[in-house]
């Protein structure tokens, strides 16, 4: 990626060359002030006036009296005036006019000084829009061909996501017959390292256009106005290459929910992120231009990128399970020398919750010490080495740190919520049961609820807050009450919204009759305990109906969470053999 910030290069240069001048300047002019004739310098010295003499090479030297006053004088360069110096009882100093005593924090103050009025020039500057026009960037265009949709392994669903917009860029004709609407935008959202900048180079590539990257971290902090004008300079550029495949990794940088507005300086922010919306709306649909835009987090974007006709494709890029981690270890391993005993499978098992960038970088640092042993082979022993490497350079909170005993937890947890919803709503379509974690949380099942249901009855809602405490009953049968631990809340906040609904407006309970309780809290007349007591004695009745399923189908419970662990992700074929 050509990620060359002009400007940020500009400023330091300037900088230096100023405090070099200025240092200089400084002290040139404090010679001038001091400067003796060398012939009132010799009378001094015969008079024994003087205490130091600094030997150089520069035009003139530096003098000090024995009353510590300091001058200077011409630089004689005769062949015996050290000698001579010395002769005389001085002390003769050789490298450089000025200690480095004095020079250092002379130096360094000048550096302070410039820097800050700098400083405080640009910052004036920059509330002035367009005084200053710094909008070019480095985009040069890159062309890729080595990276197709075989350079990327696993993450399958992303993978033909990506790949059906090849036809929209290489064919766009074909879609504008039908008049139909082709995606400008695409987000590509997932932990760090999965993949997504890859994906959308291999969208290029396979599609045969120019690829052209940024980051939105590029746009920020910079005066107000360029960020702007960087993003019409990099679709123009674009444009006039035709059709294209225009990267934006960091998106959030520029396009974080414009709320909370107490960084004072999203000014700029505002006008990059306006300049993207107004290009994206600007080309023709049936160019081919594609903007791909790459984040870890989608929750936190503005809607008004997520709106239709701009980033209206969400595709999500998750961490690797067991089987594409093998892949990918496969991948990375291809063009080296990999020796017999290296059990990839094995490894791929060792690696929960890498992404494909570790896998990457695990494989990297075995092949570094392989050849630091000059052995002829990667071998497992390298591979062993390795893995404390990269587990050892990794943050805290990475997830690889997570314990065997988590791993059950998350197993035990989903194979919960698993299992009662295919024993007490067979219709819901459990299509993939993960312990892998994605963006919505710790692990995660799929369900496909029918799509053609207008109405939802009493009892399916019940049934949705059942599945949602599978989860905790089957963490507490099998660990026991004091081991549950904080992994149920985002169930416990869906149960909660579910029943509280029903209550509040859907009048599904005796006890609190058929009333909208909005309606009555505006009138300050609503009778919270009771809610709080119909909830309560619900969410019991219901938890102890999900834990007694769980004690009679313990069995199933078990081969559903062995086979999460040994797998990580199983489908619904897998399921449908076990629930059987
Ligand atoms: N699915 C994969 N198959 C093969 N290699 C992968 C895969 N995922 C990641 N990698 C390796 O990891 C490297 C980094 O991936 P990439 O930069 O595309 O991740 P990213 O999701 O864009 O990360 P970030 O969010 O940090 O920008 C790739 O160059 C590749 O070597
Ligand atoms: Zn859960």
């Amino acid at each position: 990626m050509n990620k060359i910030k002009k400007f940020n290069f500009i400023l330091p240069t300037l900088v230096i060359i100023l405090t070099i001048a200025s240092f200089f300047g400084y002290k040139a002019s404090k010679n001038m002030d001091n400067m003796i004739p060398y012939k009132t310098f010799i009378s001094e010295v015969q008079n024994g006036n003087v205490s130091d003499v600094y030997l150089s090479d520069s035009e003139r030297i530096k003098v000090i009296l024995k009353n510590k006053k300091e001058l200077f004088t011409e630089n004689p360069r005769t062949l015996n005036f050290k000698e001579y110096l010395l002769l005389k009882g001085i002390k003769v100093h050789e490298g450089g006019a000025v200690s480095p005593y004095e020079a250092v924090p002379t130096a360094i103050l000048l550096t302070v000084i410039v820097a800050t009025l700098i400083y405080f020039i640009s910052r004036k500057t920059s509330s002035n829009s367009g005084a200053f026009k710094l909008s070019t960037m480095d985009v040069s265009p890159e062309k890729d061909w080595e990276i197709s949709f075989d350079s990327i392994a696993g993450n399958l669903e992303a993978k033909e996501s990506v790949r059906e917009l090849v036809d929209f860029i290489k064919n766009p004709e074909k879609f504008t017959k039908y008049n139909a609407r082709m995606p400008r935008g695409v987000i590509l959202y997932g932990p760090p390292g999965t993949g997504k900048t890859l994906m959308a180079k291999a969208l290029a590539g396979e599609a045969n256009v120019p690829f052209y990257a940024v980051n939105g971290s590029d746009f920020v902090q910079i005066y107000v106005g360029v960020g702007a004008g960087r993003i019409r300079d990099l679709f123009k550029k674009a444009r006039e290459k035709g059709k294209a495949v225009i990267f934006i990794d960091e998106i959030d940088a520029i396009g974080k929910k414009r709320d909370g507005r107490a960084d004072g300086g999203s000014d700029e922010r505002d006008q990059t992120l306006n300049a993207l919306l107004a290009e994206m709306s600007g080309f023709k649909e049936s160019q081919g231009i594609i903007v791909i835009a790459a984040t870890n987090r989608l929750d936190v974007l503005d809607e008004a990128l997520l709106r239709p006709g701009r980033f209206d494709r969400h595709i999500e890029v998750g961490l690797p399970d067991v089987n594409a981690r093998h892949e990918i270890l496969k991948l990375h391993c291809k063009s080296k020398p990999i020796a017999d005993d290296v059990d990839l499978y094995k490894i791929a098992q060792m690696t929960v919750y890498f992404s494909g960038a570790k896998l990457e970088n695990l494989v990297n640092e075995a092949a570094i010490l392989a050849a630091r042993e000059n052995s002829q082979f990667i071998n497992m022993n390298h591979f062993d080495l390795s893995y404390g490497i990269v587990l050892a350079g990794a943050e805290k909170k990475d997830r690889s740190f997570i314990k065997e005993n988590d791993k059950k937890i998350t197993a035990y947890h989903e194979a919960g919520h698993a299992l009662i919803s295919k024993l007490i709503s067979p219709e819901n379509h459990v299509r993939k049961v993960t312990i892998i974690p994605s963006t919505k949380g710790a692990g995660g099942y799929t369900l496909n609820i029918p799509p053609d249901r207008i109405y939802h009855t009493k009892t399916q809602l019940l049934n949705n807050i059942k599945v949602a405490l599978g989860g905790r009953a089957a963490e507490e049968l099998v660990f026991g009450k004091d081991n549950i631990t904080t992994g149920a809340s985002g169930d416990i906040e869906n149960a909660t919204n579910t029943l509280l609904a029903m209550i509040k407006y859907y009048g599904m309970f005796d006890s609190t009759g058929l009333l909208n309780y909005n309606i009555l809290d505006k009138e300050g007349i609503s009778n919270n305990a009771a809610i709080v007591e119909v909830c309560n004695k619900t969410i019991t009745e219901l938890y102890k109906e999900v834990f007694n399923i769980l004690v009679e189908n313990k069995t199933k419970l078990d081969s559903l969470a062995n086979m999460l662990l040994e797998e990580e992700t199983i489908y619904d074929e897998q399921i449908e053999k076990i629930i059987a």
